[in-house]
């Protein structure tokens, strides 16, 4: 059976969780990430960024990428706190996730701030994972649809290209808490991102990944990753159980 295209990522967010224990996660994630496996879907971890070169050292002998979880809009500078692409990229870190909810509400994030960090991660040679989702106030005000467009339309960095830029649809109020979208939710929000990136990157659209993220587990993997125009997941809390993990990523096996 040919496998889909774009082939699909499945992508672990830690968020701030783990520790140089974290080691033996990766061990066993690199051990149950076989060749069918590696045949038909993508891994990517990404622990918090001091664990970078731990997470690529582990995971060197594999094809699991690592990726950091945000980085600032410039190269260098008085930043304290922040990180830059560069620095994650000599780390061995291959995508930088950009804009996810938390960071929009923890820190204030614009679109035109995701957006600059998501050229940022281009102009360091890394691929960007830039993060959109609807609050549970939205969807129930009918808008869900119009706010992810808005924040397709504002966050995509300039040059967005297949091998360069991955969407993650992450609902809000999905994150963390169990709930889900409905399949047909799901189909309409992932089927209307192609189209606005069909606006902005033509032919482009229809090679780049669109996942979702949201509570997505072991158990509701296939449903959901079954779905036209979901090319993958973002997982939080299931990705740091290596059987959940790589149960999730077997939804297209
Ligand atoms: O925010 C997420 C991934 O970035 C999703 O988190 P959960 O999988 O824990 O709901």
């Amino acid at each position: 059976m040919p496998g889909r295209t774009p082939k699909p990522l499945v992508a672990g967010n830690w968020k701030m969780n783990g520790s140089a224990a974290s080691r033996s996660l990766l061990a066993e994630i690199a051990a149950g990430y076989g060749p069918d496996l590696q045949a038909k879907t993508d891994l990517l971890v990404c622990p918090p960024a001091v664990l970078v070169p731990m997470a690529v050292a582990t995971t060197a002998a594999t094809t699991i990428a690592v990726g950091g979880q945000d980085c600032h809009a410039k190269v260098s500078g008085a930043h304290t706190g922040d990180i830059a692409a560069a620095m994650l990229a000599e780390a061995g870190a291959t995508f930088v996730i950009v804009g996810h909810s938390e960071r929009r509400t923890d820190h204030a994030e614009t679109d035109a701030v995701v957006k600059a960090k998501a050229e940022a991660t281009l102009a360091g040679g890394l691929t960007a994972i830039v993060c959109v989702g609807e609050t549970k106030d939205e969807r129930e005000a009918g808008r869900a649809l119009a706010v992810v467009e808005a924040q397709v339309r504002g966050s995509l960095p300039a040059g967005a290209s297949p091998a360069n830029t991955v969407i993650a649809y992450e609902p809000v109020w999905a994150i963390g808490t169990g709930l889900v979208p409905t399949v047909a939710d799901v189909e309409a929000m992932h089927a209307d991102i192609r189209r606005v990136l069909g606006d902005l990157v033509g032919q482009d659209a229809a090679g780049m990944r669109i996942l979702y993220g949201g509570s997505v587990k072991p158990g509701n993997a296939r449903e959901l990753l079954g779905v036209a125009n979901v090319d993958g997941a973002l997982v939080g809390g299931a990705s740091l159980v290596a059987a959940d993990f790589l149960g999730i990523a077997a939804a297209y096996s």
